[in-house]
């Protein structure tokens, strides 16, 4: 449905994407996983056509339909709503750029809201929705044509944790009903969430796969500690211990072998008069896979 080769974008001296050859399905729910500044955003918008590439090919349905012809949508990024029309002002605007009729619009809005579950609010106007809300109407705008392939710039970005749990229903259920879905997201537990993640990091891609094909690419096992203190960056001086990283309120140290490495851990603590209230082996999380593919810390 998708395919980029060898796709570059340079912005004055700063080569925001490099080199991404990738391809998306047919029934993908394809993830761009990556921290801000990896280049997500420029990639989708040469995705889109919105801006040209610097060299490299996007090839959209295998070159048989034309870039805008209205077969998919788009949600950027930006808030790219009018806050001073109402929700259904907004989605008639929207389907009038698509030159829809006011009929189907209508139709097409009735059903799309029910599952957005923004049907209520159609009369209040954008900028007096919540923010998850606002999310949920540029996702009702971009389905108002149909698309059979949906393009989502962080839709979750800033949202609470319950709202990026809906949206994301809202997702499987479109891809269940035969959506496409090309979503980029800075949430590693978000990748997990993919059928098939590609992870980018300073404007290169690091790793391609299913979620569980990623975990088993890192050598390494995980052991998780929860202590009474919160910097346990020390850990990562034993011998024993290639990685330490801290997640919320708990430690993900990576390790070539497990045994060893829990004694001298559970040593050192001691030694230091910390207290381990959990310390165990657990199956590598996306955030483990990017840190050890790029060895940095995510958010
Ligand atoms: N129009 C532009 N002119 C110059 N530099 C740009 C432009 N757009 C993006 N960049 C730079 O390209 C790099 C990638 O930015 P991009 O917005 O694509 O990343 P991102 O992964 O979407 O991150 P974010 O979530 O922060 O938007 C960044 O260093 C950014 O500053």
């Amino acid at each position: 449905m998708i395919e980029m080769e060898a796709l570059t974008k340079v912005f004055g001296g700063i080569t925001a994407v490099s080199e991404v050859s990738l391809r998306v399905e047919q029934g993908d729910i394809f993830g761009l996983v990556g921290p801000d500044g990896a280049g997500k955003t420029t990639l989708l918008r040469m995705v889109c056509g919105l801006i040209n590439p610097t060299s490299g090919r996007v090839t959209l349905f295998g070159g048989r339909q034309k870039k805008d012809a209205g077969n998919f949508g788009y949600m950027p990024q930006r808030f790219s709503l009018c806050g001073d029309l109402t929700v259904m002002e907004n989605i008639n605007f929207f389907g009038s750029l698509y030159k829809l009729d006011r009929k189907t619009v209508r139709e097409r809005a009735d059903e799309i809201l029910e599952l957005t579950k923004l049907s209520q609010f159609k009369s209040r106007f954008a900028e007096d929705l919540s923010g998850g809300m606002k999310q949920k109407l540029a996702l009702t705008c971009a389905l108002v044509i149909r698309p059979g392939m949906l393009i989502l710039d962080e839709p979750t970005f800033g949202v609470d944790p319950e709202f990026r749990k809906e949206f994301w229903k809202i997702l499987y259920m479109l891809n269940r009903d035969g959506m496409t879905i090309f979503v980029s997201t800075p949430y590693m537990d978000e990748a997990d969430l993919c059928k098939k993640v590609a992870l980018l990091d300073r404007g290169k891609i690091v790793a391609v796969g299913t979620p569980d094909q990623l975990k088993k690419q890192i050598k390494n096992k995980i052991i998780e500690i929860k202590a009474d203190v919160k910097d346990l960056d020390f850990l990562g001086e034993l011998p024993e211990v290639d990685d330490a990283s801290f997640y919320g309120d708990r430690y993900h140290v990576s390790v070539p072998v497990v045994e060893p490495a829990k004694i001298s851990i559970s040593r050192l603590l001691s030694e230091k008069g910390i207290a381990i209230s959990f310390m165990e082996e657990i199956t590598p999380s996306m955030e483990d896979v990017f840190v050890s593919l790029t060895e940095k810390e995510v958010v």
